[in-house]
C-alpha cells in the first residue's frame, strides 16, 4: 500500500461543511482526495470542485472506498452505522478507515462490526468549526486498531493542519468532550430558550449589555446559526453526556430554590465550596483566560456600557457546581477543548476569580428581581434541553432547535460578524499554548 504523498490517495465520504474543509486543506498540501456525499449531490459537487487541483469527486463511497489508503468518514453522527454499512465492504484490502464525527463510542462500533478485519483503523477529530484556521487547535487521534506505523502515517497526512495532536482512546474523548462540547452547548442552548419564552432579543435590554453578557449573546446565536444534527448528534449518542447535562440541570434547578427562597447563606457557602474545588487555591495570581478589555469590544447592543449592570449569573454559578458535583476540573480538559468552551470557562473563570464580582451576582440572586423570570425560563430550558438528551429523541431534538433557532434568524449576519471578530481576538488568547 502507497504511504507518501505521491503513491497513496485520501477518501473522504461526506462533503459537508467539514469534509470540504478537510478536502481543500489536504489538497492544498499536496494530497490527492477521492470524495462522494450522496449520490444525488454528485453533479454539483463536481462542478464546486472543478477547479480544486487534487481532489476527484465519485458518485458514492464504494468508489471511494475502493481506491484509497486512509478513508475518513465525516457524516452525521446519527447516520454512522448506517453509512459505514453501505460502504465498509468495499474498502481497500489493507486501508485505514476513521471518521470525523463527534462522538467515538458508536463510530469506533459501526467500523468493528462493518468493515473487514483487515482494515485498520484510526479516527480523528478536529475539536473545532469548519471556518476555524485549524493551527493550534487540538485534533484528537484514536489508535483504535491499527499498528504505530498507521497511527504516523495518518498522523503525516493531518500534519498540514498545523493541530495540536492529542492521543485518546475513544472511551476518553467521549468522557472529556462531554463536558467540553455537550453540556456547553447545553448551556447556551437554554439561554437562547429562555430569551426566546421571555421574547427578547437580550442586546435590546439595558440589563444584557457589557463583557460577559456579550460572550453569552454571541455564543449562544452561533450556536443556533449553526446546523443542529451537530449539537444533537454529540449529546445524545455519548454516553457520557446524560449525566453531566442532567447534573448541570441539576445545578441550576437547586440553586434557583436557594435563590427564590431567599437562601443567601446557604447560596453563598454551596457556591463558594464549588468555586474552591474548581478554581484551586494558587490559581489567584495566574493571567485570567479572558480579561475585561476584551469582553467588551464585541458588543451587539448600542448602549454605552458604563458600569455592567448586576446578573445572577445562574448559568455561570451552575456549571461550577456541575462541575464540582461531577469532580471534574475543566483545566484538565483543555487537552480536548473547542474554543466555545475555552469562552465558557473564560468568563466562569472570570466572574469566580473576582470575588467582588462573584459576591454581586450572588445578591443580585437574592436581593433584585429583575432576573428572576429570565432564571426560571433558563431552569425550565436547562431541564428541557436534558430530558430531551436523555429521551435520545433526535426528532424532538430538531424541532426545539430549530423553532428557537427561527426567532434569532433575521439577528445572524450581524451576530456573525461580530461573533467571528470576537472568537478570532479570544482565539489568539486562548489557544492552548499561546
Ligand atoms: N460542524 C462542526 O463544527 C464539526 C462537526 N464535526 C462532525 O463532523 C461530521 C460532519 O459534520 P458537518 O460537516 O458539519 O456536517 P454536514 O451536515 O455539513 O456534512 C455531512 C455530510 O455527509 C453527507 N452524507 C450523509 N449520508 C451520506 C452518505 N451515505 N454518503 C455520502 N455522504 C453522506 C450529508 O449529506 P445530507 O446533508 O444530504 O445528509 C452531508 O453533506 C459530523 O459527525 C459532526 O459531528 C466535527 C467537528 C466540527
Ligand atoms: O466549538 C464548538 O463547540 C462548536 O460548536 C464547533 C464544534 C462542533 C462539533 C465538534 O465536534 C467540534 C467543534
Amino acid at each position: 500500500m502507497g504511504r507518501t504523498k505521491e503513491d497513496a490517495s485520501i477518501g473522504i465520504i461526506g462533503m459537508g461543511d467539514m469534509g470540504k474543509m478537510y478536502a481543500q486543506r489536504l489538497s492544498d498540501a499536496g494530497w490527492r482526495i477521492n470524495a462522494c456525499d450522496r449520490p444525488e449531490n454528485f453533479e454539483s459537487l463536481k462542478q464546486e470542485f472543478a477547479s480544486q487541483k487534487g481532489v476527484t469527486i465519485f458518485p458514492n463511497g464504494h468508489l471511494v472506498s475502493r481506491i484509497s489508503d486512509y478513508i475518513l468518514y465525516s457524516v452525521e453522527a446519527g447516520a454512522i452505522d448506517k453509512v459505514v454499512a453501505q460502504y465498509g465492504l468495499s474498502t481497500k484490502v489493507g486501508a485505514i478507515v476513521g471518521g470525523q464525527t463527534s462522538c467515538k463510542a458508536p463510530e469506533l462500533a459501526a467500523f468493528e462490526k462493518h468493515l473487514p478485519p483487515d482494515v485498520e483503523i484510526v479516527s480523528c477529530h478536529s475539536l473545532h468549526g469548519p471556518k476555524v484556521n485549524p493551527q493550534g487547535q487540538p485534533l484528537v487521534f484514536i489508535q483504535h486498531r491499527a499498528s504505530d506505523e498507521s497511527l504516523k502515517f495518518v498522523e503525516t497526512i493531518l500534519s498540514s493542519f498545523g493541530s495540536k495532536h492529542v492521543y485518546l482512546t475513544g472511551e476518553m474523548h467521549d468522557r472529556i468532550t462531554a463536558d467540553t462540547q455537550a453540556v456547553t452547548h447545553a448551556a447556551f442552548l437554554s439561554m437562547g430558550t429562555a430569551w426566546q419564552a421571555n421574547n427578547q432579543f437580550p442586546w435590546e435590554h439595558g440589563r444584557w449589555v457589557g463583557g460577559i453578557e456579550n460572550v453569552k449573546i454571541n455564543i449562544t446565536l452561533r450556536i443556533y446559526s449553526n446546523k443542529w444534527h451537530v449539537y444533537a448528534g454529540l449529546a445524545i449518542l455519548n454516553p457520557a453526556a446524560k449525566q453531566q447535562i442532567r447534573q448541570y440541570a441539576e445545578s441550576v434547578t437547586d440553586l434557583y430554590k436557594l435563590m427564590i427562597g431567599g437562601q443567601r447563606e446557604e447560596l453563598k457557602l454551596r457556591v463558594k465550596a464549588a468555586g474552591a474545588s474548581v478554581f484551586r487555591p494558587g490559581s489567584e495570581g495566574q493571567d485570567l483566560l479572558l480579561k475585561d478589555e476584551v469582553l467588551d469590544r464585541f458588543s451587539l447592543s448600542n448602549r454605552p456600557r458604563g458600569k455592567a449592570p448586576p446578573n445572577s449569573h445562574l448559568s455561570l454559578l451552575a456549571i461550577v457546581d456541575c462541575w464540582s458535583k461531577l469532580g471534574i476540573v475543566p483545566y484538565d480538559h483543555m487537552i480536548c477543548s473547542t474554543p466555545l468552551f475555552r469562552l465558557w470557562l473564560g468568563v466562569t473563570e472570570y466572574l469566580f476569580r473576582n470575588q467582588d464580582l462573584l459576591d454581586e451576582a450572588l445578591d443580585t440572586a437574592i436581593d433584585d428581581n429583575t432576573f428572576r423570570s429570565d432564571d426560571l425560563e433558563f431552569t425550565f430550558a436547562a431541564r428541557a434541553w436534558s430530558d430531551c438528551v436523555s429521551f435520545g429523541d433526535f426528532e424532538s431534538y430538531r424541532h426545539r432547535f430549530e423553532r428557537i433557532a427561527e426567532y434569532f434568524a433575521p439577528r445572524f449576519p450581524e451576530a456573525a460578524t461580530l461573533g467571528n471578530e470576537m472568537m478570532k481576538t479570544i482565539l489568539e488568547k486562548t489557544t492552548p499554548n499561546n
